[in-house]
């Protein structure tokens, strides 16, 4: 499902957070948005989920305002993983994911076995079969995140929003989750803290500095040494992948000496 963000800009206390941001992102995409911390992902993915209006401009959904679409309608059509979402501790692992489910159901719909069935295959998705049966407030924090992921897959979204989901996940998971969430062809936009996830994964990445997106397009043409040192203030070596894409190789920094020793401290 085709989304844009027509001039998109978000003020609080008279600050600027997000600034005139303009992006189109392709129905099937995969499309990623890195920058430095505070520079506005967050802000600029909870006005594409039409969890937040912008103060101007517009946010289309297949063409259609997303300010136009009720919430029961946007629920069914777009799922987000926030970055510290909770549930409620009270529910077991399955219950979190039938959650998922509730934009689909009515008093003439109520719920069904093609429901239950949703439920169990995104729960194995994640491969957390084995969980189903836990109280949430027993599990892992990356076992939580997958089944925040079941759960969002759960809605059967078109569009899937995810704010650093692979946080607390370990490095198999990590991997797996993005592979898994690229296979099934809906459109994915992510905001992802690790470069080469964002290379490996992502068909275009955009680049937000200070509320602006200063960048956007394939890894490869954007993942430049220079940007990385502009942008992110770290050195580091751009190589190619050898089948089209790149991977980063940081530089380990020189020594710095602390202008403090705790020996400092009375
Ligand atoms: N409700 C708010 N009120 C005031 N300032 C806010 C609010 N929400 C976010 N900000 C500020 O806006 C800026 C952008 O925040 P945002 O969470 O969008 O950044 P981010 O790029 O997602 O950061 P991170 O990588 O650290 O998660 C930050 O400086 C943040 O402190």
């Amino acid at each position: 499902m085709m989304l844009c963000a027509r001039d998109v800009s978000f003020t609080i206390d008279r600050r600027t957070i997000v600034d005139r941001v303009h992006l189109e992102v392709a129905a099937g995409e995969f499309f990623g948005i890195v920058g430095p911390n505070g520079s506005g992902k967050t802000t600029l993915l909870r006005m594409l989920a039409g969890l937040r209006p912008p103060s101007s401009g517009v946010v289309l959904l297949g063409g259609v305002p997303m300010t136009a679409l009720g919430r029961r309608d946007l629920a069914q059509r777009v799922a987000l993983v926030e970055q510290q979402a909770e549930t409620s501790e009270r529910l077991s692992a399955r219950q979190a994911v039938e959650l998922g489910r509730t934009p689909h159901l009515s008093a003439l719909t109520p719920w069904s076995r093609r429901d239950e069935a949703v439920v169990t295959a995104m729960i194995d998705l994640v491969g957390m079969a084995g969980f189903a049966a836990r109280p949430w407030h027993k599990l892992s924090g990356g076992e939580r995140q997958r089944l925040h992921i079941a759960r969002a897959l759960a809605q059967e979204p078109r569009l899937l929003l995810l704010d650093e989901p692979t946080n607390h996940l370990d490095i198999e998971h990590q991997i797996g989750l993005l592979a898994l969430v690229r296979a099934l062809g809906i459109t994915v936009v992510a905001v992802l803290h690790d470069l080469n996830h964002a290379a490996m994964f992502c068909d275009r990445i955009a680049v937000m500095q200070d509320g602006l997106v200063c960048a956007v397009g394939p890894p490869p043409e954007i993942l430049t040494r220079d940007r990385l040192a502009g942008v992110f203030n770290v050195d580091a070596r751009v190589e190619n992948d050898g089948e089209g894409g790149c991977f980063i190789r940081y530089t380990r920094p020189c020594p710095v000496h602390p202008r403090v020793a705790f020996g400092d401290f009375p």
